[in-house]
């Protein structure tokens, strides 16, 4: 029974491959210098399929993956129809923040109750936040570089990742709360974790223990 597992290139797929490592399972090709989406692997029965970020949980919703590995923010804004969020796999770790160009009084302006245009790819997190607080907010759904909308006036604010603060710093905005910690998670098929439970189980208890080990070795 073949398993596939959906993971996206870049940090993730990096950060993924000492837990595959560990259920012994080997990508056969770098897909950062390959064209294929389909990527085989050291074992028949395992293979890897490489999707954007934010199309992971859609594949393993749909079946088309049996398991993947996504951010926390993307699972969020998905909804999570038809997956099991298996594990914290503590990797691509980094805070959902809202951040404003340096010299914006954001306190002041959510005091005055004045409404606040945000450009975030993470609409339903920012919606919810803002509601919460009960600021008023027009989200403005972008794709990508955030970071620049407060710049050209397209928003007042953002609702971005961060994670050493560098790309806020060079285009000087600066990070005025805290919304969540973010982390990937493993996910798995609702169905699949049924029906192919014998070849799924022994990837978890491999990634499970490499957590631990990665936990034990902070706490140590
Ligand atoms: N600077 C960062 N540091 C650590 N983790 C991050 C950082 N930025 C994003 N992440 C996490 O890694 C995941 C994948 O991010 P990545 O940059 O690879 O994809 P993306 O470009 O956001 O996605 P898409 O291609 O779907 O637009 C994010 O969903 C988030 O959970
Ligand atoms: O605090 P830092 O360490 O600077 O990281 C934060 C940046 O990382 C993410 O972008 P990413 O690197 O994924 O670029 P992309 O969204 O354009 O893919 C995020 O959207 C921020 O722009």
């Amino acid at each position: 029974m073949k398993l596939t597992i959906a993971l996206s290139k870049g940090r993730i797929f990096e950060e993924t491959l000492p837990l595959l490592a560990a259920a012994g399972i080997v990508p056969a090709e770098d897909p950062e210098s390959s064209r294929k989406l389909i990527i085989g692997t050291n074992r028949d029965d395992v293979r890897l399929v490489i999707v954007r970020a934010s199309d992971v949980p859609t594949y393993v919703q749909y079946g088309a993956a049996d398991l993947g590995i996504a951010g926390r923010d993307v699972l969020i804004e998905h909804g999570g129809d038809g997956l099991y969020q298996m594990l914290d796999l503590n990797i691509a770790r980094c805070r959902m923040m809202v951040a404003v160009p340096e010299g914006f009084d954001y306190d002041a302006a959510v005091k005055k109750g004045a409404r606040l245009k945000v450009a975030s790819k993470y609409p339903l997190i920012a919606r919810e936040h803002f509601a919460k607080k009960g600021v008023h907010v027009d989200i403005i759904k972008l794709y990508g570089s955030m970071e620049l909308a407060p710049l050209v006036g397209l928003s007042d604010a953002i609702v971005d990742l961060v994670s050493t603060g560098g790309t806020l710093k060079a285009n000087r905005l600066v990070a005025v709360e805290h919304i969540l910690d973010i982390s990937s998670r493993l996910v798995v098929n609702q169905a699949a974790l049924k029906l192919k439970y014998g070849a799924i189980q022994p990837v978890l208890d491999a990634f499970s223990s490499v957590v631990r080990q990665g936990e034990a070795a902070c706490k140590g």
